[in-house]
């Protein structure tokens, strides 16, 4: 680029912030105007229906009135909002209007045309584009284009046109810092820069720096599910992020936030990435933990936590596994199927302590339906039957001795408030009056009944899913004495009004797909963040659950903390078969962002199929071990090792296999250091030493990670592989790794040799 041109660019930059200061100027002006009009149309709302709710002969006049000035409160509420957002899109612009400019020439057209692209879209007033937003259509060619022909996408189809230019811009204030040509993807040079920075406690969002395979995530519109395979530190959660953002952009009329539904890990990572989405000018998608989601359907039991589980034991065995497979919720599937009305858990309905509708009752409704029907049809004309008898023993009732007493018994406002609006007129007698009021009386006692029967509580899942283990074999793997010991295991936690995680899918899958009920059809979008951590049973209750929801599943087979480490395409053809889908597509991401080379290497270096990960070219120390005999020394080594990481790094972590080690660290150093113990309830990460066990520190990242006591002892088998790897790549600049007694054997040899470890200098 030659001077002229860079000066081009600067009076550019400069002719856009001022266009840009100009708008927000003007934007503010109008938010005032719209907050005033807002003002004046509510105050005029709330006199208006004070005063004519005095008027009670108005009453129909009134409604009008009401609703036209409840649609003219909404409206300018809508246009506030609009006007807000409009001037926090310029606010936003002008700190850093642009990151790129393609030159693109479409065939028959003289010269090239420049197009600028960043966060958002900007017209001057002439209605010609200062800025592309990064989402247009043309705009994927700055991602995936090298110089030459080009093709895009577009809602009408596939266009063409020929790449001439391609430039990079790092602006910051209004001026640029930095700009370069390229016929890279997007040139590393930015890359490096951005990758350099330090550690920070909440996400970035990738737009400057989007790479090729991690546009195809983002701009995905047709697959239904999508699988995501990106080894650590690969951006899987930035471009799940920046997807959310492109499928607001590019489907804005038939889609809003709150219909995209992320499972996140934890909430300390919901809390990480909230500001990716508003940086981006969007609003955040709905955020739900698992065990959250799970909490609240399961009122009223204790659900265990993945986490408690883990705790508890960290390997898996194959009674858990088979639990969590396909074959068991298959297997679940066809049970409830075949059931027979006599094995169907029907219970009895209570009123005031007597028996109102029996179990047998139930069943020979049941019974009566046609057989063929499908199961949560069968299900809701029971539901409907039972409440049309409800109501058919109200009149019933309404003659029983208990009633009549209760009539006896009601004062005058009670009998009064029965009649409601009715007069004594209304009735040919007193008896014919009377009849009203008890019918009223029992209907309104009887709602307890209703209450039950609309709840489902005639029927017991929980026993249902007793008498479906209760008629399963054991399997090869599994001994009979084992089965059985477990269903106990479901029947005492039961008792305790505490529920297995294992059980809980599997529990829910049989209550929903028995009932047809709790079906979610708003979500369009589901994605769920780590997935290797979910089982199939759970994914396909969340299917089931989420039936109109697109599934975008991203994970890191190799980062499994819950289960044995598998390859990515086994995992992908478990989920094929597992979800009724039709486009489901797997998009590798190889290519490690986070790390330094260094780390990235050692890493995959553990890993039987690490060949495929390819560290990203940044430069960092080598990372370190320390082998130590005690305990004692162990904490020496790690306080040594803070004060000289937080010379040059703002956040250390020391990550342990799990929370009482945790918490013992913490105990240790938390005189000598000002750190903080990370819970399951943290929210923030505030201190510059932080101590946590390796699940909560899923999809972070430090500047420097101390691996806490990572010897044979405590890793001894290639069950802890996947959570000796999360550790490690949790480190962006410096990784250390601390041993009581010989390092796991899970470093293989070859890394000590090649020197991809190397001893630290305070104990060698
Ligand atoms: N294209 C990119 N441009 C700039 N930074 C990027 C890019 N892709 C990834 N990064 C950075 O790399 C780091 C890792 O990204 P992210 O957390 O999204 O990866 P991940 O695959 O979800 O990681 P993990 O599975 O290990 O938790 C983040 O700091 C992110 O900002």
């Amino acid at each position: 680029m030659n001077q002229q041109e860079e000066q081009e660019e600067r009076d550019r930059v400069n002719r856009v912030t001022t266009f840009l200061h100009h708008q927000i100027k003007k934007a503010k002006q109008a938010v005032k105007k719209a907050q005033a009009e807002s003002d004046r149309v509510q105050k005029n709302y709330g006199i208006n229906t004070s005063i004519n709710y005095l008027e009670a002969d108005d009453r129909i006049e009134t409604k009008a009135d009401l609703q036209q000035q409840r649609n003219l409160v909404n409206r300018t509420v809508e246009n506030e909002a609009i006007v807000k957002k409009q001037l926090a899109t310029y606010q936003q612009l002008s700190h850093s209007p642009y990151f790129g400019r393609i030159d693109v020439q479409d065939s028959g057209a003289p010269t090239p045309e420049p197009l600028y692209i960043g966060t958002a879209s900007l017209m001057d007033d002439n209605g010609e584009f200062l800025i592309h937003d990064w989402r247009a259509p043309i705009s994927s060619v700055y991602y995936n284009g090298t110089l030459g022909p080009v093709h895009y996408q577009t809602p009408n189809g596939e266009r063409s046109t020929t790449l001439k230019k391609k430039r990079q811009f790092k602006i910051k204030d209004g001026q640029i810092l930095h700009m370069f040509d390229t016929n890279e993807t997007v040139g590393d040079e930015m890359l490096q820069e951005t990758l350099g920075n330090k550690s920070s406690d909440q996400l970035q969002n990738i737009v400057a720096t989007i790479q090729r395979e991690q546009n195809d995530i983002i701009r995905d519109v047709r697959s239904d599910l999508l699988v995501v395979q990106g080894v650590a530190g690969s951006g899987k959660t930035s471009a799940l992020l920046q997807r959310i953002a492109f499928l607001l952009y590019h489907s804005r009329n038939e889609l809003s936030a709150n219909q995209i539904l992320l499972f996140s890990p934890n909430l300390l990572f919901s809390n990480y990435i909230k500001d990716v989405l508003p940086s981006l000018g969007e609003r955040n998608m709905r955020q739900v933990t698992l065990q959250a989601f799970f909490a609240q359907r399961l009122e009223g039991l204790r659900v265990q936590t993945r986490f408690d589980r883990y705790e508890a034991s960290p390997v898996h065995n194959s009674l858990t596994a088979y639990k969590e497979s396909q074959v068991f919720i298959d297997k679940l599937r066809a049970y409830l199927r075949q059931l027979s009305p006599r094995e169907i858990c029907f219970t009895g309905l209570y009123f005031q302590g007597e028996l109102f509708f029996s179990a047998a009752e139930i069943r020979s409704i049941y019974a009566r339906l046609n057989p063929k029907l499908p199961l949560a049809d069968k299900f809701l004309k029971t539901k409907n039957t039972l409440i049309k008898h409800l109501k058919a023993r109200i009149n019933e009732e309404a003659h029983e001795d208990w009633a009549l007493d209760e009539l006896d018994n009601l004062s005058d406002e009670q009998y009064h408030n029965y009649l409601g609006d009715h007069d004594p007129a209304d009735f040919f007698d007193f008896d014919e009056e009377r009849d009203f009021v008890a019918r009223k009386l029992v209907k309104d006692r009887l709602h307890v009944v209703y209450n039950a029967i609309y709840n489902d509580q005639f029927w017991d899942q929980y026993s249902q899913y007793e008498h479906f283990l209760g008629q399963l074999d054991s399997t090869d793997q599994i001994t009979l004495a084992d089965w059985q010991q477990n269903q106990r295991a479901f029947t005492d936690t039961l008792e305790y009004h505490q529920i297995r995680l294992v059980d809980a899918a599997p529990v829910l899958f049989l209550q929903d797909y028995f009932t047809g009920e709790n079906h979610n059809r708003h979500i369009k979008y589901l994605f769920i963040d780590e997935v290797q951590d979910y089982s199939v049973a759970e994914l396909m209750y969340l299917k089931l659950t989420f039936p109109r929801a697109k599934f975008n599943l991203i994970g890191d087979s190799e980062q499994a903390l819950f289960k044995d480490v598998e390859t990515a395409e086994a995992l992908l053809n478990r989920l094929k078969t597992a979800l009724p889908v039709q486009h489901p597509r797997l998009i590798n991401l190889n290519r490690s962002y986070r790390s330094t080379y260094p780390i990235t290497t050692l890493a995959s270096s553990i890993l039987p199929a690490g060949d495929h990960i390819e560290a990203f070219n940044r430069a960092g120390a080598t990372p370190t071990y320390a082998e130590v005999p005690n305990e004692q020394q162990l904490l020496t080594t790690t306080q040594a090792i803070i004060k000289t990481e937080l010379q040059d790094h703002e956040t250390v972590a020391i990550i342990t296999k799990t929370k009482d080690e945790a918490q013992h660290v913490y105990q240790e150093l938390r005189h000598q250091f000002d750190c903080l113990l990370v819970t399951d309830k943290a929210r923030t990460l505030n201190k510059s030493v932080l101590i946590l066990p390796v699940y909560l520190a899923k999809g972070l990242e430090f500047d420097t990670v101390i691996a806490w006591n990572v010897s044979t002892a405590n890793f001894p088998t290639h069950h802890e592989l996947g959570i000796l790897y999360t550790m490690m790549t949790r480190a962006m600049h410096h990784l250390v790794l601390l041993s009581q007694g010989p390092l796991t054997d899970l470093i293989p040899e070859r890394a000590l040799h090649q020197k991809l470890l190397v001893k630290a200098k305070s104990t060698s």
